[in-house]
């Protein structure tokens, strides 16, 4: 069975159809490349899929717990809570805050005490705190970024900014991760040590892993399969060997060198 499904999936905007009657199966563990030309409407495939955007048309079914459950136009927090986590091509944390505690906050929905538990700093409250940073602490140790847990998230470097989106969406536990352009303004080094850590927590935690990415030689290398989208519609679906050969993959992108 697969754990998600998306049947006729359609998102319009006025006139504008960003996402037309796309349809995606993907199994547990595998790891999905999505691309297309920029404006294909990838990042609003993302959005639907994660609860930004409601479809306009079509359906979006998880497996949870062997059955197919509906997820399209859940409020994002229900769909996190499902397992589905993202990070997004314009970078989102709290810039002021430490490294630890942007992995911190990420855990909110783990936790357990109640906000009276809070305000009156229970034993309950300083248990379930310690468990979080811990924890916090060996997500930071995974994408490399432990020695840099006290500086504020907005002096780190770039590729380390998204490392830290990456530690941010794995602290919610998901079962699919979304990347959306992990891989955008990074030099050759940092794209080789993403490359390693992408392979590194699929296995990891045994994820699912689903990105957009415009460098073609990475969604190459390590993508099982690629779904294309041009103009809003799927064109093709296959292979890397497969999807480079593909004239209308080839044609879409206007000689762009895949
Ligand atoms: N909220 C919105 N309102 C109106 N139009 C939108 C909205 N979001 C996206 N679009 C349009 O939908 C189309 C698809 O955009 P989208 O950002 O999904 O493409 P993309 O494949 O992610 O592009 P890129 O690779 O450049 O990021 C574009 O024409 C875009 O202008």
């Amino acid at each position: 069975m697969s754990l998600l499904k998306v049947s006729g999936l359609t998102k319009n905007f006025g006139g504008l159809c960003a996402v037309s009657n796309v349809n995606m199966e993907i199994n547990e563990k595998e790891l999905i490349g999505l691309i297309g030309p920029n404006g294909a409407g990838k990042t609003t495939l993302f959005n639907l899929l994660t609860g930004v955007y409601e479809p306009s048309e079509g359906s979006i079914q998880l497996n949870v717990d062997g059955a197919m459950k509906e997820i399209g136009g859940l409020k994002p927090y229900i769909i996190t809570r499902l397992g589905l986590a993202r990070t997004f091509q314009n970078i989102r944390l709290f810039k002021e805050l430490s490294v630890l505690d942007n992995v911190k906050i990420a855990m909110h929905k783990n936790i357990h005490y109640g906000s009276l538990q809070a305000i009156f700093r229970t034993p309950a409250f300083y248990r379930e705190e310690a468990l979080v940073k811990e924890r916090a602490k060996d997500l930071l140790k995974v994408v490399n970024l432990y020695e840099k847990r006290n500086e504020k998230a907005k002096n780190l470097p770039y590729g380390e900014q998204r490392r830290l989106e990456i530690a941010r969406a794995l602290a919610t536990e998901p079962k699919i991760l979304f990347l959306d352009e992990p891989a955008a303004g990074m030099n050759p080094q940092e794209t080789a040590d993403l490359t390693k850590l992408i392979h590194q927590i699929k296995e990891q935690y045994n994820l699912t892993i689903v990105l957009i990415e415009h460098d073609m030689s990475l969604v190459m290398t390590i993508c099982e399969r690629i779904y294309v989208l041009d103009y809003g519609k799927c064109i093709a679906n296959g292979i890397p060997e497969v999807i480079k050969q593909d004239k209308r993959v080839i044609k879409a992108y206007l000689g762009e060198d895949i």
